[in-house]
């Protein structure tokens, strides 16, 4: 702890935000724009008719005779799979990569990552049955379990260290920015028939191209260089990258940190000491109500939901464009107020706007949906208002700040592992909800949107009664400022 404070401080490593960190960024940023795309693009080709009558010839029977039974149109555990299977080879290939990101590097990870999703993109794409498709959403969620884990780790690692808290969220803006993408070409090859959705599943691979491209003109981070003993090519990298002469106090740290790390022998071990269950409960907890909020019923199904409240299919991969941009705008926002209104004030005014949401899309469905089969226009144009409400709320908050809050709250010891957990929780819970959302629908109707709500309630205690105040805390200094001094975590701390 006492040798944290003997270093000059992080805001003082001198440092230029170079044209080279910036390309750095940029490219390193498609693995999130890649990821974006794969979330965005199932639902509007689950909508898609030529795909139904291709794929999912049931669901397009049942679909053509749903009247009354509105929300049951779409539950088919196969058709669940197509999206869901991406996430379950992301949540077994994240802890594959953290290993690979130790191993090898960055920059090989984010190049093996790039590879996956160029297969995935072409397999899928041209896929003449279920098993071609769904095996191509696997090597999708193969390179997303890569990019996932190397690329947030690579834009922080290259980032001034003043910039570290943006510069995270740039990667949930890519992610966004990914979604809106898939969202608009969704709409633009609808009415190509019959093949509109191989041009959907094909263009992924413009991003995969675009991040393997990038893997091989990025350099390899300093702390990566330094952690595989390559002290003099991590020197030589920090100066080109900080387009500086004196980084002697930056490497000196990087050093420090991973011989910290390293002493840790096994991190794994570390993370089940008492002492750091607070960030790992926070952490994984973060994820899972990430998840829970609902964001990725709306995400991977807005477009069936859309069908589902009755509008036509371009109504409703319009609606679903509308979505993405208030999703990128909003995190924007975030990427601004993070460090002014704190952590706990986004999570907590976001849980009331959230679940205000959910509830009343949850009572005007209620009330309407199951006698009429449709909404009347206005109705449907309130539940559209109000997805991009909820939308809003955690975009500026539990979108980004699921991945901020664990990047900075554990000790260098743990902090890869600890992150590999919370990116495995998101990508599990991601999978369960796009596994049983239709189906949960189809049981629940539009009390699966109550059911939402309950959770964010929850949540919103959790904000108020354990998550600590992060904001403007040196990450060294957090078991001392924070963890020691909150009334219920401090007993795990000795
Ligand atoms: O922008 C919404 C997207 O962000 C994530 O929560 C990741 O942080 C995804 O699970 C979701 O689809």
């Amino acid at each position: 702890m006492d040798e944290s404070e003997k270093r000059i401080s992080p805001q003082n490593f001198p440092s230029k935000l170079t044209f080279y960190v910036a390309i750095c960024w940029f490219l390193a940023a498609f693995g999130g724009l890649m990821f974006g795309y794969d979330i965005g693009i199932s639902g509007g080709v689950t909508a898609m008719d030529d795909f139904q009558i291709k794929f999912f010839p049931k669901v397009y029977e049942k679909k053509l005779h749903a009247k009354e039974n509105n929300y049951c149109k779409y539950d088919d555990q196969y058709l669940q799979l197509f999206t869901s299977s991406l996430y379950l080879a992301a949540l077994v290939f994240s802890f594959l990569a953290s290993k690979a990101c130790d191993k090898f590097g960055r920059k090989p990870t984010i190049l093996i990552a790039s590879v996956f999703f160029l297969c995935g993109a072409a397999l899928s794409a041209s896929a003449m049955n279920v098993a071609m498709l769904i095996v191509g959403r696997i090597l999708l969620g193969v390179g997303v379990g890569f990019g996932n884990e190397a690329v947030p780790l690579f834009l922080s690692e290259i980032a001034p260290v003043n910039h570290r808290g943006a510069v995270n969220i740039l990667f949930q803006l890519f992610v966004t920015i990914g979604i809106l993408f898939a969202n608009l070409v969704n709409f633009a090859v609808s009415k190509v028939h019959p093949y509109g959705w191989r041009i959907s599943l094909a263009v992924a691979g413009a991003p995969a191209a675009g991040l393997f491209i990038g893997s091989l003109v990025i350099s390899e981070t300093p702390t990566s260089l330094v952690e595989r003993n390559k002290l003099e090519q991590g020197h030589k990298t920090l100066k080109k990258i900080r387009g500086v002469d004196n980084v002697d106090a930056e490497f000196n740290q990087i050093r420090a940190a991973c011989e910290a790390a390293k002493r840790a022998k096994a991190p794994f071990k570390e993370l089940m000491k008492k002492s750091s269950f607070p960030p790992l409960i926070i952490g994984i907890s973060l994820q899972i109500f990430q998840q829970m909020t609902g964001i990725n019923a709306i995400m991977f199904y807005a477009p069936v939901l859309f069908q589902t409240v009755g509008f036509k299919n371009d109504g409703s991969l319009l609606s679903a464009v509308i979505t993405g941009v208030v999703n990128v705008v909003s995190t924007v926002v975030s990427v601004v107020a993070v460090d002014k209104l704190g952590r706990k004030a986004l999570l907590l005014e976001a849980c009331v706007q959230m679940f205000i949401s959910q509830v009343a899309i949850g009572i005007i469905l209620h009330l309407d949906l199951p006698a009429t089969g449709s909404l009347t226009k206005v109705e449907a144009g309130a539940v559209v208002f109000l997805v991009c409400f909820f939308v809003m709320g955690f975009a500026w908050s539990w979108g980004p700040l699921g991945w901020l809050i664990p990047s900075e709250t554990f000790p260098v010891e743990t902090r890869a592992a600890g992150f590999a957990f919370a990116v495995s929780s998101n990508m599990f819970f991601t999978f369960v909800v796009a596994q049983a959302f239709l189906s949960m629908m189809c049981h629940m109707q539009a009390y699966i949107f109550f059911f939402f709500a309950g959770w964010i309630f929850v949540m919103g205690l959790f904000v108020v009664f354990l998550l600590p105040e992060t904001k403007g805390v040196p990450i060294d200094a957090m078991a001392e400022r924070v963890w020691k001094k909150h009334p219920v975590w401090k007993k795990f701390m000795d």
